[in-house]
């Protein structure tokens, strides 16, 4: 059953309208995530949704009945509210801004009951603010302010919390349970949860429903699976020049257009550090042999000047072998990430005897001795020194 819709709602300023035709349609326990480039719309929805901008054209429904009109305290039980501008006036302290939550259930006194502070004391226990309580909000830093924030919206026991942008300012922790939060708040107490984020990578992880907009439209909308692809980040950010990999969640920079003169055999996550430090230094370099299912794969095809490449889970083919060999002759020096080297990893043992044999330098960050003539280096940045001497 569907319980939050938008038809044909168009959301502007005055004559200007920013964003149109937005249909969506949230059953009861759904998150939604907005997602799109600075200044495409995202605010301008949430506060239309919230009423605090006057919608253009068309309906905003919860169970088919329009919000339009409705008292700002019936409004507030409906919904809550998460904004980046953290308004909250002077001499309040934490427990206080978390308090006005309550609001839409307090007498005309504004008396809070003891059930009303039971449910402050767990919302303040959710975002972990037992320590900021007495604490001046205005005194609180933007990350703390924003805990606090999302406990007033908690306390508040709306069925629809409408947040925007509510990991900015938090740190990795704080952005993480946020999002447990949320999700928890979704699965247990079916909170419909609308909100806009910017971390792309995080959206997959907690959206029901993506929407995705550009240029004054929706862009697409559905689940993350289907809206979030390589092509559509790309596109709706104009991503020139560089990657968005959705599958591992990962940008990379601009692959520098400098010629190789190195090749870096990589493989089990060993030489993703190396791609990069290569790349940041500016010195091009080939990669293989890497089975496809690599998470070094994914990267290298992104900076490498080209990846040699074979399927997963089968032996690295002669040909491919081969190729790198002929990679490897003009190059003036190979790096070894330390993959293993036995297995079906075998041929990569191979190209490194191949560059020992041809006098090509090996430069090894392999922590066991080998049988062939390698200079052994104990972290990145010194191989990366020797290379930039050599080269
Ligand atoms: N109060 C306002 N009056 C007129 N135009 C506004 C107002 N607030 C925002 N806009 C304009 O509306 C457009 C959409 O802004 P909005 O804040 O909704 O984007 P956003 O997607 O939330 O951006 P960001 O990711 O940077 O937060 C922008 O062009 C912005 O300049």
């Amino acid at each position: 059953m569907i319980f939050f819709s938008t038809r044909d709602l168009n959301v502007g300023y005055g004559q200007r309208t920013v964003v149109k035709d937005i249909n969506m349609d949230l059953k009861r326990g759904e998150i939604l995530c907005l997602l799109g480039p600075n200044g495409c719309g995202k605010s301008t929805i949430l506060k239309t949704i919230i009423d605090h901008i006057k919608r253009l054209h068309g309906s905003i429904t919860v169970l088919g009945r329009d919000l339009e009109g409705s008292s700002l305290k019936d409004r507030a039980k409906e919904m809550s509210i998460v904004l980046t501008e953290k308004i909250a006036p002077n001499m309040m302290i934490a427990e206080e801004v978390v308090a006005t939550g309550r609001y839409p259930y307090t007498n005309y006194f504004g008396k809070l009951t003891k059930r009303d502070w039971q449910v402050i004391d767990e919302a303040i226990d959710i975002v972990d603010g037992q320590c900021l309580r007495y604490k001046e909000f205005k005194a609180l830093s933007d990350g703390e302010k924003q805990r606090i924030m999302i406990a007033r919206a908690i306390c508040q026991e709306a069925d629809i919390m409408v947040l925007d942008e509510p990991t900015s300012y938090l740190d990795i922790r704080f952005k993480v349970d946020l999002l447990n939060v949320l999700a928890r708040l979704s699965l247990e107490k079916s909170k419909t949860i609308i909100m806009s984020l910017h971390e792309i990578d995080l959206v997959p992880k907690i959206a029901d429903k993506v929407m995705l907009i550009k240029d004054g439209e929706i862009y697409r909308y559905g689940t993350p699976e289907d809206v979030i692809t390589d092509e559509s980040i790309k596109r709706v950010y104009g991503l020139n020049g560089y990657s968005y990999n959705t599958t591992i969640g990962n940008i990379e920079l601009s692959r520098n257009e400098n010629s190789p003169k190195v090749f870096v055999i990589g493989g089990g996550g060993k030489a993703t550090k190396i791609y990069r430090a290569l790349n940041k230094k500016g010195i091009g370099f080939y990669s293989g042999i890497l089975f496809k299912n690599d998470i070094d794969y994914n990267i290298s095809k992104i900076l490498a000047y080209e990846t040699i490449e074979e399927e997963g889970f089968i032996d690295i083919g002669y040909d491919k072998v081969d190729k790198a060999k002929r990679y490897i002759e003009n190059c003036q020096a190979v790096v070894d990430s330390g993959v293993s080297l036995k297995g079906i990893n075998r041929g990569n043992y191979e190209l490194l005897r191949f560059a020992s044999q041809e006098g090509v330098k090996i430069l090894s960050l392999r922590e066991e001795e080998m049988d062939l003539d390698v200079i052994k280096h104990f972290s990145i940045s010194s191989l990366l020194n020797q290379l930039v001497d050599m080269i």
